[in-house]
């Protein structure tokens, strides 16, 4: 079986866009200084909550439990709807379609809490692709933990897989669970890929159905 798992945020979508908006309309109703789009960037790929202790971190704020709850549960509100900012990155949809085309199975597994991803993946219609999916908070653990991770493929009913994604939790997860690593370049990652152990790097997903092709082949031989 030729099993692929995704990561969400800075791989399929760019949801950096509503993210850093969540953020401003918190910060704004608080009295608090914007933060840039650059720096909300770099605070994704550990979830909403660290999202919001690194957000807090950047305009001076102490990362006092209490405050924390009252600002994530605020951040949720303004991040619940549809995504309007947010985009699936170029060549996505057609990929997704060639290697459903190939006979392979899909899953996602991202830090991202279940109510977005799910709005996000009916959104963009990545929803129908998906035979499995692990949150944030799907498990007690969370990535770089293995265990969503190995979740997805348990619930897929994979043996093997090959896994894609785009940060530095991304490889760390793949390394923790002895699986394949696909690094999409062009995501939120801040590590030179160079030095982030990979099996395969792409920097446009027209090139994913035959990397995966590559891949398979290999292993299935
Ligand atoms: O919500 C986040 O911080 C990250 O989500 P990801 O795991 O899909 O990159
Ligand atoms: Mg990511």
């Amino acid at each position: 079986m030729k099993a692929v798992i995704f990561d969400l945020d800075g791989t399929l979508i760019d949801s950096a866009p509503d993210l850093h908006i969540a953020a401003n309309l918190v910060l704004k109703d608080e009295g608090l200084p914007a933060i840039s789009l650059e720096q909300t960037r770099g605070f994704i790929g550990r979830g909403a909550g660290v999202l919001v202790s690194r957000m807090m971190t950047a305009v001076g704020l102490a990362d006092d439990p209490a405050e924390h709850a009252r600002l994530l549960a605020k951040f949720m509100t303004h991040y619940e709807g549809e995504p309007r900012n947010t985009v699936v990155y170029p060549g996505v949809m057609d990929a997704l379609a060639r290697l459903q085309a190939m006979g392979c199975t899909m899953g996602l597994c991202t830090n991202k809490p279940e109510a977005p991803t799910r709005i996000a993946l009916k959104h963009f219609g990545l929803d129908r692709y998906m035979g499995a999916v692990a949150s944030g908070d799907t498990l007690p653990q969370h990535k770089p933990d293995p265990a969503p991770l190995r979740h997805v493929m348990r619930d897929m009913g994979a043996g093997a897989a090959l896994y894609v994604g785009d940060s530095e939790v991304d490889a760390e997860t793949s390394r923790a669970a002895r699986m394949p690593f696909a690094l999409y370049t062009e995501g939120y990652r801040k590590t030179a890929p160079g030095d982030l152990p990979h099996d395969y790097a792409f920097d446009h997903w027209d090139k994913l159905p035959g990397l995966v092709q590559r891949h398979f082949a290999e292993i299935l031989a």
